[in-house]
């Protein structure tokens, strides 16, 4: 244990520490006297009910009732938030550079013209810049959206990545402004070639440079409808063949579009990212994944080694489920009139939650132990009834690319894979609700597993909020829709969580729940 500026800082490890926030007591006192007042309002308007009843005077009780329910059920909030630090520097005393644990990158992306292909490329170089062995890396690309614009502006990300270099010291950086002036043609020449295309609305043939990107696009040519398709994997970029121009092997980079029929039900994001987990464990399955959405891309190449302080936290370590960073925006001007930065819901209330041992999760930005997606820590039985799961025998994990690996990959991306499986229901990303993020999040924490927010000063993410009124009132409204499909389920946080975790939590997640009424 540590005293640091006078205020208690626990420490686990020399990995990460936190401290209770410094006005957690005089909330409490406040919360105290708070709650008298309440009291003595309902008191009140008890006394004045039994004198007389009128329509006026119930309404009023009843509306202050609400009012209080959602007052006393906001308060694990503030009951004792916490704030972490990170020693990334501490690391290679825990773990060599060389044993770090490999990492699964999901981004997803959904309609070419709503995220720009752009957009994505740029998420996805940000991750390929990420300060980790670049042999451990491997980056899933989902397209939902099922577009050969995204896949061919996957393959000039990857052109771009093979003629620059991703490890850049700051020695390199300060001696190299011609090397920099480079990139920056390349950049704008993939640019230009990307937006051609888009322009165009499909990949002509002279835009096509090799023998093999030809054959990833032949299966655009047989009636291909975002709708209707078949899926397609594409190995873009493997780690330890394809090098960049210093020598350094890059990352794997896989695209991949699952399969959609209109006879089966996608689930959205959470059905593109149960697919995810399903191909990656077949290619890579790397112990830790990261999920982004693809207009939030990494601003901080240390944040995977930040969320190491935790995951690999010789204590707490193996009881986390995820570690959640916050969502944050770029382009914000400091007054905020139309609070975009949602700083309650992503910061305050999330450190108040992470006091309590458990964190939301917010769809991007987490980086997530694989093994909560199969079950609680101590129920982890059902993984290998799933074939082609952690069944190392069949395949060659030293090359990703061969027919075998592929073809599996396929069978576990169809459409009628998760049939009569419990993906959905208790694996993987859950299914029946808008927010899958909350939703599963929860529902791991109920089985066991802990969450930690992490926060630090330079952003480690940084996304794009919607610009307009119409896209934020859809968003709000879909938010919205998706807590009560949570609230109003088998899965309330009042009842169904009391038995697994403790009143606090439940108060919490129950208050997140039923907010949008
Ligand atoms: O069928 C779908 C629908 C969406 N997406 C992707 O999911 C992400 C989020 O969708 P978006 O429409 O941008 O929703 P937002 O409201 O901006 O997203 C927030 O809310 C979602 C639902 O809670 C979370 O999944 C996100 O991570 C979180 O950023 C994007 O990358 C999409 O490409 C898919 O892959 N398939
Ligand atoms: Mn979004």
């Amino acid at each position: 244990m540590m005293n640091v500026g006078g205020h208690e800082r626990k420490s686990f490890s020399d990995l990460n520490t936190f401290q209770v926030h410094p006005r957690t007591k005089p909330n409490r006192v406040l919360m105290v006297i708070y709650m008298c007042a309440i009291l003595a309002l309902l008191y009140h308007h008890l006394l004045y009910l039994i004198r007389s009843i009128s329509l006026p005077s119930l309404s009023l009780f009843f509306a202050d009732l609400v009012f209080a329910f959602m007052w006393v059920t906001s308060q694990p909030f503030r009951w004792r938030p916490i704030r972490r630090k990170v020693y990334p520097e501490n690391l290679s005393r825990t773990v060599d550079d060389k044993d770090l644990p490999p990492l699964d990158v999901f981004i997803c992306t959904a309609d070419p013209y709503k995220e720009p292909p752009m957009e994505v490329v740029n998420t996805v170089l940000s991750v390929l810049a990420f300060d980790y062995p670049s042999d451990k890396i491997s980056v899933y690309v989902s397209d939902d959206g099922g577009s050969q614009m995204t896949l061919f502006a996957m393959m000039e990300g990857s052109r771009f990545a093979k003629r620059t270099t991703t490890t850049a010291t700051d020695d390199q950086l300060s001696c190299s402004q011609q090397e920099f002036q480079k990139m920056k043609i390349l950049y704008e020449q993939m640019k230009a070639r990307v937006e051609l295309v888009m322009e165009r609305g499909y990949v002509e043939d002279d835009m096509i440079t090799t023998e093999k990107e030809r054959e990833a696009f032949i299966k655009w040519k047989r009636g291909f409808s975002r709708q209707d398709h078949p899926v397609v994997v594409q190995v873009i970029l493997e780690s330890n063949k394809d090098i960049d121009i210093s020598g350094e092997s890059l990352p794997n980079l896989i695209y991949l579009s699952r399969e959609k029929r209109k006879k089966f039900h996608h689930n959205f994001k959470a059905g593109a990212l149960n697919v995810l987990i399903r191909v990656s464990a077949i290619m890579t399955n790397a112990p830790i994944v990261l999920s982004l959405d693809c207009d939030m891309f990494c601003n901080d190449p240390q944040a995977p080694r930040q969320a190491l302080c935790h995951l690999l936290d010789p204590i707490e370590g193996s009881k986390i489920a995820f570690v959640q960073f916050p969502q944050r925006y770029r382009g914000i001007n400091s007054s905020d009139i139309y609070n975009n930065e949602l700083k309650r819901p992503f910061k305050i209330n999330a450190e108040g939650l992470d006091g309590l041992g458990v964190v939301n999760y917010v769809g991007t930005g987490p980086f997530i132990n694989r093994k909560a997606f199969y079950g609680g820590p101590l129920t982890q039985t059902n993984v290998n009834t799933f074939p082609g799961f952690n069944n190392d025998k069949i395949f060659d994990r030293n090359s990703i690319n061969s027919r075998l690996v592929l073809e599996e990959a396929e069978r576990v991306a169809g459409c009628k894979y998760e049939q009569g499986t419990n993906w959905g229901l208790a694996m993987g990303f859950r299914y029946g609700s808008l927010v899958e993020d909350f939703f599963t999040g929860y529902r791991m924490q109920c089985e066991g597993w802990q969450g930690v927010f992490c926060d630090p000063q330079t952003p480690a993410f940084l996304g794009d909020f919607p610009i307009s009124l119409n896209d934020t009132l859809i968003q709000v409204k879909r938010w919205s829709v998706g807590l009560i499909e949570v609230g109003f389920s088998k899965y309330c946080p009042f009842t169904f969580g009391t038995r697994r975790h403790s009143l606090l939590m439940d108060m919490a997640y129950g208050f997140d729940s039923v907010w949008p009424l």
